[in-house]
């Protein structure tokens, strides 16, 4: 047990780290696996993707997510094998991945767990939810550990909630701590399930960033084309670019609450689900292609809104999340803009946009475990030991 200590504590003294993020979003897609090579911490941290795969869930892994993720009622027997068996999946994924790579186990300093979202519950979304945020993420942390003989830290967004903030989203602090600029404007956006943004002002501090959740990204598109056309998501956005925008509909999803408050806010599925989308048609029957041009259309608006509201009018926008692929949306979201902003792609941040996320839990995990109160104001992340 000491001897993990110890360890612990060679680690946050290495100037040098390799620490594997793991992150599996609100897609419920599959794992993302990223091994990030970590210089230094803090303002002057240096992050390279060093290698990165995404394990796609197999049908019953997504289903068997699928029904305790977001809902007000689970089985609570299956949601507790669900957290082992979780923390037995992401072990294995990682020991292959690493065998795959040629990496030794004993070269990983350590491993930073995400886990999967549950259940997201910020107080100013919820009605009956006075006095807490709340938020729950699974996979227990002591099994990877255990499993992979790597110590892990996991469990991110409790302490953020324990600061009073929301538990998300996260992203601010490691878009502040790698992408902020002296001379430029930035705002990053990500468009994955639920879509979020980083706005970096030129050379702020973290307090004047910001990064907020905007909305759904693509979860309300790739529900209806699971459940209603038997397609995992509307690939590069062919349905969608075939359809025409209903604008009732349009005004109806619109109209949801969530606009309404300031920015910023976080979201999840907890709102934005079938039964958003049943109550907005009201009862009209467009075709499918008309309910997916209008919902992808929604998702532009929002997305857009957000950035105009930013007010600045010279800014690089980097985008990143499975959204880029989606090429009906990205135009609508150009479109939105007034062809004012140049989209660049995340990539020429020197990051591929698909590590993005797992490998910011990796830079969590090493400014808890290296960094100073001088670049994030508290650590965030629960440490498993592997004895
Ligand atoms: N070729 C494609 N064409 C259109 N959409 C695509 C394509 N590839 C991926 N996507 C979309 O991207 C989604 C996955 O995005 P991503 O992996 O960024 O989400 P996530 O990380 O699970 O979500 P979040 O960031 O909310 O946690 C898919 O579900 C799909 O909607
Ligand atoms: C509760 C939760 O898991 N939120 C996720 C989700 O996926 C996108 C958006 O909603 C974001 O707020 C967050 O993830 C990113 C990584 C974050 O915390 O910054």
């Amino acid at each position: 047990m000491k001897t993990d200590i110890i360890k612990l504590a060679t680690i946050a003294e290495k100037k040098t780290k390799y620490i594997v993020g793991l992150m599996s979003g609100t897609s419920l897609d599959g794992l993302d696996i990223a091994l990030c090579k970590i210089e230094g911490a803090g303002k002057s941290t240096q992050l390279t993707v060093e290698q990165f795969t995404t394990i796609e869930y197999n049908p019953s892994q997504k289903q068997l997510l699928g029904e305790h993720a977001s809902k007000s009622q689970v089985n609570l027997k299956t949601l507790c094998q669900l957290n082992a068996w979780l923390g037995e999946l992401y072990a294995s994924l990682i020991n292959n991945a690493l065998k795959e790579w040629q990496v030794a186990a004993d070269t990983v300093d350590l491993i930073a767990s995400h886990g999967q979202t549950l259940y997201h519950c910020p107080k100013q979304a919820f009605a009956d939810v006075e006095k807490l945020n709340s938020t729950l993420q699974i996979v227990d942390g002591d099994i990877i550990a255990a499993k992979t003989n790597i110590i892990t830290i996991a469990d991110f967004r409790q302490k953020h909630i324990a600061k009073g903030y929301e538990g998300a989203p996260l992203v601010q602090y490691g878009d502040y701590l790698l992408y902020s600029h002296t001379s430029i404007d930035r705002v990053l956006l990500n468009i994955g399930g639920i879509s979020n943004l980083t706005y970096l002002p030129k050379n702020c501090t973290l307090t004047q960033s910001m990064s907020s959740d905007l909305g759904p990204g693509n979860t309300l598109v790739d529900q209806y084309c699971r459940h209603v056309l038997g397609l995992p998501f509307d690939e590069n956005g062919e349905i969608a670019s075939s359809g025409k925008i209903q604008l009732p509909f349009l005004e109806a999803l619109l109209s949801h609450e969530f606009f309404d408050m300031p920015l910023p806010k976080s979201t999840g599925q907890e709102l934005f689900n079938q039964t958003f989308v049943h109550h907005a048609l009201d009862g009209k029957d467009y075709n499918h292609e008309d309910i997916i041009t209008t919902l992808t259309e929604f998702t532009a608006i929002t997305v857009a809104n957000a950035v105009n509201e930013l007010g600045t009018t010279e800014l690089e926008l980097y985008v990143s999340g499975g959204g880029i692929h989606n090429v009906f949306l990205m135009a609508r979201i150009e479109s939105h803009l007034n062809n004012r902003v140049l989209i660049k792609d995340f990539s020429q941040l020197g990051i591929n946009p698909d590590a993005k996320e797992a490998a910011l839990f990796a830079l969590l995990a090493n400014e808890t475990v290296s960094g100073g109160s001088d670049a994030l104001p508290f650590s965030m992340g629960k440490i498993s030991l592997p004895t």
